[in-house]
């Protein structure tokens, strides 16, 4: 166990249903280090917030061991939840109250809150203070959930799908909220369905499927895990070549090249074409995406192990 680390799992198990329940995390290990995001991603029903209950010491694990700030969350609770800041997936804010109050009755609870306004706007709810929180739509609700997840200036962030409803400007507003929060020391732990988020915001990530990690690390090494791509398209009835390590699929004129060796493989074609005098369309060559690693692991269902 990296015992510098800010959030640790060890052989995290929790079952639901007694004995002879459901185990939905099943012999988690994770780590997340100071400052750092870190990203839990998995299909629907993987464990993310199972596992992510645990952490925030809202539930205690079946077995294994979780330190959040080097204490047992679950244990020493008054001590880990006066530094930790938590959006759950469903608030459930009282309807009748304005944003406000909501806001103000939370900050009452914490021991050292930011100004209420400078939250509201840091969220992008300045100017509905005086709304009631029936009166929000969905996206607001989330938005006043992150509001009273940062209201105490917590040193350790667990974000459960935080942009999960929220448009595409509100979506930006809040990464870039996050790369602030960041920027101000604070670890963050997020859950995201949004895989674009996860390249975008995560220093490194895990894939959770059926309760255990299948994969762990940056973006760039978990996508990498995926074949690379050369495709382009080439004159009517002109042959190409079999190359060494690269698998083709050939569509019309559209040639399509799998290969682990993005540069080589390029590096092979530029030069067959040089040589034919080809002026090549459409060229394109890419690493995998994070996506293809994450449909890659999700359509296979007996994934176990850590792949990175
Ligand atoms: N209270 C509960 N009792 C029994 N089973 C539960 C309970 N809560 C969750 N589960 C089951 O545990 C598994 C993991 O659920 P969990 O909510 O942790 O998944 P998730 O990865 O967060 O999914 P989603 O992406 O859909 O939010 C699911 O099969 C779910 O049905």
């Amino acid at each position: 166990m990296d015992e510098s680390a800010v959030i640790r799992a060890e052989r995290l198990t929790r079952r639901y249903g007694g004995r002879t329940g459901f185990d939905a995390v099943r012999g988690v290990d994770l780590s997340v280090r100071r400052g750092e995001l870190f990203a839990l991603l998995g299909t629907n029903g993987a464990g993310k917030t199972s596992t992510l209950e645990v952490l925030e010491g809202l539930a205690a694990p079946t077995s294994g061991t979780v330190r959040v700030l080097g204490r047992d969350p679950f244990q020493e609770r008054r001590f880990v939840r006066s530094r930790i800041g938590i959006l759950l997936q469903d608030a459930g804010f009282p309807m009748d109250l304005t944003v406000g109050e909501t806001a103000r009755t939370w900050a009452g609870t914490v021991s050292r809150p930011r100004p209420v306004g400078e939250v509201l706007e840091l969220v992008g709810l300045g100017g509905r203070e005086r709304v009631r929180v029936r009166q929000l739509s969905g996206g607001e609700r989330k938005k006043l959930g992150l509001a009273l997840s940062i209201v105490g200036q917590p040193e350790v962030l667990f974000l459960d799908e935080p942009t999960a409803g929220l448009d595409p400007q509100s979506r930006q507003h809040t990464w870039r909220l996050i790369d602030h929060l960041l920027g101000t020391g604070t670890t963050i732990l997020l859950t995201t369905h949004y895989l674009a988020e996860a390249a975008e915001l995560a220093d490194r990530l895990a894939i959770l499927h059926h309760g255990r990690i299948v994969a762990l690390g940056t973006p760039t090494e978990i996508a990498a895990t995926r074949p690379a791509r050369v495709t382009f398209s080439l004159p009517a009835d002109t042959p190409f070549p079999e190359l060494a390590g690269t698998a083709i699929t050939v569509d019309g004129s559209r040639i399509v090249l799998t290969t682990e060796d993005l540069q080589q493989t390029l590096e092979s074609v530029l030069y067959w074409a040089g040589n034919q005098g080809l002026r090549l369309h459409d060229l394109a060559a890419r690493p995998a995406s994070l996506e293809e690693a994450f449909l890659a692991i999700a359509e296979s269902d007996d994934s176990e192990g850590v792949a990175a």
